[in-house]
């Protein structure tokens, strides 16, 4: 997991840092690491031989960064140009660049040469930023790599200019920032590397977690043992699905077979009759629950939460589910139970506020989020969760005693006790309909599964564990968008067809 701080406390670091190291050592160390950065993308890139950096520099250390990545550019051999975007830049890092053979120019003279440009290096405003920076317009199409943060990007707030210098790639310094993962950043940041200056935040706690697909498969095997193998289909785990209505067949079908796909060791389903020979069909190895059968796999399961004896060990609730109409008696029952529970959609209708024994964990998207705090008794307008994600979820998280996973360009998880982790850069593909009830089935599986949850016998899942396979679903979620929309178009009947081999990926 990577720690996610706050601007001031970064500041509050770096200037130890530099008390103890030098300014100087530490924009050179930043400056390799962006140089080493760009070599990369060049090599990525094919056909931008003889490779040409421009680098845009601006007033302060970001731009002071910039020029000495450039230096360090010009001395392996690599053309370059830096153009300079404020009145004065910084002296030493100028001074160097034009000691290891570089130009710097102004940038009115020189911007004809951006659309020759295999890379630009942005490097006006990095941490320095303020909101009405002047900022040049580069060719659409350039090639960009943000020095620290992308210039026109609060990163602060993650709030963009019209006009940010949108990057492929940036390279920030020292630690990961909060405004770079929120609001408009995932949309201009590209893939973020922090390149590890070895600050020291020993006394400072994060603002939150990112969670990253390498920590993914970590947490994702932190249970698994060789006796895993051993297992029968009800050990694997057993899902309940609550789901699907006259209104809304397809929803309960999308959540059936990504279960299923994901490699699921029983489906029960639990749907209107209408539905249940379509089902059959199209899902033929989902086994119908009736209301009967859903009271005594609760009453075996007050014997045996997960493992042996256990008829369901985890519930999806809600996908399809038609919301004008009150939940059978049964669906308040599943609520009381202390199994584990992913709740979506029309789910989020009907769960019950207040304090419960069941680890759950509700899945909504802004909108959604806005309806459940309503029901709460908590007013907030659209743009009030847009600015404070992390802070209108704790509120919902609190009022239902619930992890909280706000969807969206940036998934937020929140715990009523306020730790929260982030997922971000997933796919702008997944916003199509039925992929939320993509994501319900893979977090529902997560969830039956014992080895995966660390739970055997009586034990009831803790809320960190059902945040961080929350988080889990939501990365996998993420590279199934981005494997599906290297393929062609993405709809969610195609991110479930590559859910096998994404799963596998994952170590499954
Ligand atoms: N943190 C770390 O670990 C490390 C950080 N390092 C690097 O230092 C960078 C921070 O450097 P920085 O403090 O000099 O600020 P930076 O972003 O270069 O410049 C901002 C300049 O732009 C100006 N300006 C801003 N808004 C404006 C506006 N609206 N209109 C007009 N002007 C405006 C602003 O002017 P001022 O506010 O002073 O008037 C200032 O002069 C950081 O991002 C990273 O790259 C590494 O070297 C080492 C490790
Ligand atoms: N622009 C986006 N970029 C990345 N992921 C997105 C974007 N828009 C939506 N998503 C993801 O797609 C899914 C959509 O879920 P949801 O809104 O419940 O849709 P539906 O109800 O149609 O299935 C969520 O997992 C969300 O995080």
């Amino acid at each position: 997991m990577i720690p996610v701080y706050s601007v001031a406390q970064i500041r509050a670091v770096e200037a130890q840092e530099i008390s103890k190291r030098g300014e100087a050592s530490l924009m050179k160390q930043a400056a390799a690491e962006l140089a080493s950065v760009a070599v990369t993308m060049l090599a990525d890139r094919p056909g931008t031989e003889p490779a040409f950096v421009i680098g845009l520099i601006g007033p302060g250390n970001n731009g002071g960064d910039g020029l000495y990545a450039l230096a360090q550019l010009q001395q392996q051999g690599i053309s370059t140009l830096a153009l300079q975007y404020a009145d004065q830049v910084h002296a030493d890092a100028s001074a160097a660049y034009q000691k290891a053979g570089g130009t710097l120019t102004d940038f009115a003279d020189g911007q004809n040469e951006l659309l020759g440009a295999s890379l630009i290096i942005d490097a006006l405003y990095g941490l320095g930023y303020r909101a009405g920076s002047p900022l040049p317009s580069v060719p659409a199409q350039s090639y960009v790599l943000a020095c620290d943060v992308p210039s026109g990007l609060d990163p602060e707030t993650g709030v963009a200019e019209d006009n940010v210098l949108r990057a492929d790639r940036t390279v920030t310094f020292g630690a990961m920032k909060s405004g770079l993962l929120t609001i408009d950043a995932p949309l201009v940041t590209g893939d973020i590397s922090v390149a590890d200056l070895e600050f020291d935040f020993s006394s400072v706690s994060p603002e939150t977690q990112m969670v990253d697909e390498a920590a993914a498969v970590e947490l994702l095997n932190q249970h698994r043992s060789w006796r895993d193998a051993g297992r029968h289909k009800y050990q694997r785990g057993v899902l309940g699905l609550i789901a699907g209505s006259d209104l809304y067949p397809g929803a309960a079908q999308l959540t059936a077979k990504a279960a299923v796909n994901c490699g699921i060791g029983l489906l029960r389903t639990h749907v209107p009759e209408s539905i249940q020979p379509l089902l059959a069909v199209s899902v033929p190895e989902s086994v119908p629950l009736d209301d009967q059968q859903i009271k005594e796999a609760l009453s075996s399961s007050r014997r045996h939460l997960h493992g042996k004896g256990a008829k369901i060990s985890a519930w999806a609730i809600g996908p399809g589910l038609d919301g004008r109409t009150p939940p059978t008696g049964v669906i308040a029952e599943v609520f009381a139970s202390r199994q584990p529970a992913v709740i979506d959609a029309s789910g989020l209708e009907v769960v019950p506020t207040g304090p419960s024994e069941q680890p759950r964990v509700l899945t909504p998207h802004s909108k959604e989020l806005r309806m459940l705090l309503n029901r709460a008794g908590v007013k907030v307008t659209p743009d009030e969760i847009a600015q404070d994600p992390i802070r209108w979820t704790r509120w919902a998280a609190l009022a239902y005693n619930a992890v909280v996973l706000l969807k969206g360009p940036t998934n937020y998880i929140v715990a009523p006790n306020g730790s929260s982790l982030v997922v971000t850069h997933s796919s702008p593909q997944l916003a199509t309909a039925g992929s939320g009830d993509v994501l319900t089935g893979i977090l529902g599986y997560l969830l039956s599964d014992g080895s995966l949850t660390g739970t055997q016998g009586l034990r009831t899942v803790p809320n960190r564990r059902i945040m961080e396979l929350t988080a889990c679903a939501a990365i996998i979620h993420g590279r199934l968008g981005r494997v599906t929309a290297e393929e062609g178009t993405v709809s969610a009947s195609r991110l479930i067809d590559n859910l096998p081999k994404v799963m596998k990926h994952f170590g499954f």
